[in-house]
């Protein structure tokens, strides 16, 4: 299968491999300026990046794509077609798009490998992905986790979760943010870096303070308490104190979790910071390749040997419902010898059942899909 070879040829050519950024984060967390200004960034050192924006629904993209999902899916004649909301649209139009995974990472692995007949080829060193601001749309979907996991079997990969800063400072809002960076960190399984961007509005050193300093998250909590930020009538009391306790006991169970992330304050506006980003992820492109990738290839292994022992189980099911068939009479004219060898035979080629399955997985997806475009062919994709 196309990503097993790549997941094992990634390895030992990981070191001159670009590095994938994928920016994740809430709607108006400024996502697409950071984007632009990373890109503004790159461009400058002349180094430009490959750029790939999964964002359907996104009206005006104040930058160059190399790769845009809405040359090949028209997010409104989904909605209209499959008669869906805006959230659907952006879900289908993704899977549709995810279809379209081999092609995306054909164009990306010949732009990232040298040409013998170019030798003065420029290979690309970043990849910057934008995604939607729906963030469980595309973290919590099956087309998701395919473009994400896909990419990290080619490329070391890491996300930029970007947090509003301004509107983070409160207790409650920071921790339902980190929150959320924990259930992504957990569902991607990728190194990530935590953005706190428009830092030009407001400092994020408050921010990086909370996730070293348990005592300095503490007194915030009870100054938020104190001003009734967790409930009640303003001006009437504070809260039951549920808020405050609740949110104690998180930060404790966060700490772990803030251990392993990069925490980095920038201004997509004035530029600020995206040095101290790009060494961020220059650091967390490492942990991908020591950390991250060989539990991807075990995790890999782990779930093959898994549909390995359950095609077994199902074929000496098989078999014995043969046999006791065969007792009774109503089996063919096979004998145990000719099912042992035929269990042997099966047996060497376990690891191509695997990749056919993997295969029939994927295919079926896009089976599905090819099928619903060609119905809609003229109407949903391309523009
Ligand atoms: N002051 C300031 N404003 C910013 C910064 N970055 C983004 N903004 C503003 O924040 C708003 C949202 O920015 P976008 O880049 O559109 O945010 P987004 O996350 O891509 O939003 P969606 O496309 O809805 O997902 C815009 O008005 C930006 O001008 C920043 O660093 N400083």
């Amino acid at each position: 299968m196309a990503s097993e070879a790549s997941a094992s040829t990634s390895a030992a050519t990981a070191a001159q491999q670009p590095v994938a950024i994928v920016c994740v984060g809430m709607a108006g967390s400024g996502k697409t300026t950071f984007m632009q200004r990373i890109n503004a960034h790159l461009h400058a050192k002349k180094e430009p990046p490959y750029v790939i924006n999964l964002d359907p629904a996104v009206l005006n993209v104040p930058f160059e794509s190399n790769i845009d999902i809405r040359d090949s899916v028209n997010y409104k004649e989904v909605m209209k077609q499959y008669n869906l909301g805006p959230n659907g649209g952006i879900l289908t139009s993704l899977n549709l798009f995810a279809t379209k995974v081999d092609q995306i990472l054909g164009l990306l692995e010949k732009r990232a490998a040298p040409d013998p007949e170019q030798p003065g080829k420029k290979l690309i060193k970043n990849i910057l992905v934008d995604t939607p601001g729906q963030i469980e749309v595309f973290v919590w979907s099956a087309s998701g986790q395919i473009l994400l996991e896909s990419l990290a079997s080619s490329f070391p990969t890491v996300i930029a979760y970007v947090i509003d800063t301004p509107r983070t400072a409160s207790t409650s809002t920071f921790m339902s943010n980190m929150l959320y960076a924990c259930s992504i960190l957990y569902k991607t399984k990728l190194p990530m870096i935590l953005v706190f961007n428009k830092t030009d509005v407001k400092d994020a050193s408050f921010a990086k303070e909370w996730m070293t300093d348990y005592d300095a998250f503490q007194e915030a909590l009870q100054r938020d308490d104190e001003g009734n930020a967790f409930g009640g009538v303003e001006g009437e009391g504070a809260g039951s104190g549920y808020m405050g306790s609740l949110l104690n006991s998180m930060s404790s169970m966060l700490e772990e979790f803030y251990a392993h992330l990069s925490v980095v304050g920038v201004s997509s506006m004035t530029g600020q910071g995206v040095d101290e980003f790009f060494d961020a992820v220059r650091e967390k492109a490492e942990e991908f390749k020591q950390d991250y990738l060989p539990e991807l290839e075990r995790k890999r292994k782990e779930r093959d040997e898994q549909k390995r022992k359950m095609r077994q189980k199902e074929l000496d099911k098989m078999m014995k419902g043969m046999s006791m068939g065969e007792s009774s009479g109503t089996a063919g004219p096979k004998t145990a010898d000719n099912d042992d060898s035929e269990i042997e035979s099966n047996n060497g080629d376990d690891d191509d059942y695997a990749d056919v399955d993997d295969e029939y997985d994927r295919e079926g997806l896009q089976a599905r899909y090819a099928a619903a475009m060609e119905a809609n062919q003229d109407s949903t994709m391309g523009r």
